[in-house]
């Protein structure tokens, strides 16, 4: 099984919640090839039979350089054929989403955009999505720390922390299970 963990964080929360990912995939025996999302990614969703897809949630969708990639790829695959008409389902196909977010103003809310925005590319693609994981991370900038104590979450000023990555770890077991 070709598996791909690709994923956008700018202040460190989601890479701290892909790693877990990777470290859970590699101890039970997969290899993967695990991404960064920078300017210079690039990527075919293709080549994986398991696609986990994460980011950061910026002005409730995911960050600019997911986006900038997720749009690359979205014109490659309409213009090579890969995006058919009524997307029929690829056999052998699975994504997982997943997300860290703040929700100082509306809570889950916010991300919810962010992880359906993902989803639009496997979808269109024909992947089958198993699961969208929601998981809480402070705002770390220094002028947005009061958000990560006022908001409407409450004190988050710690997350993602042991307990949101244990959480993940076992997500991840369970889902590799299929
Ligand atoms: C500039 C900025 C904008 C953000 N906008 C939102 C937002 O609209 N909704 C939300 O729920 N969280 C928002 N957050 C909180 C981030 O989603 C949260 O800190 C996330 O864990 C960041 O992921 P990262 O550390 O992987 O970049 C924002 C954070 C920053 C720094």
């Amino acid at each position: 099984m070709r598996i791909l963990n690709l994923y956008y964080s700018s202040t460190g929360n989601t890479a701290l919640v892909a790693e877990r990912i990777d470290q859970v995939i590699r101890d039970a025996g997969h290899t993967l090839d695990s991404i960064r999302i920078d300017k210079e990614t690039v990527v075919d969703l293709l080549a994986y039979d398991f696609v986990f897809a994460g980011s950061g949630v910026y002005a409730w969708l995911p960050g600019k350089p997911m986006q900038n990639l997720f749009e690359q790829l979205r014109r490659t695959y309409v213009e090579d054929g890969a995006i058919k008409p009524a997307s029929p389902k690829l056999t052998g196909k699975y994504a997982v989403l997943y997300c860290t977010y703040g929700g100082v103003h509306t809570g889950i809310n916010e991300a919810i955009p962010a992880i359906k925005y993902m989803g639009q590319l496997f979808d269109h693609l024909g992947f089958h999505i198993l699961a969208e994981w929601y998981v809480v991370g402070a705002y770390r900038l220094e002028k947005m720390q009061a958000m990560s104590r006022d908001g409407r979450l409450g004190d988050i000023s710690d997350r993602p922390n042991e307990q949101d990555l244990r959480h993940i770890a076992e997500a991840t077991r369970g889902i590799l299970r299929i």
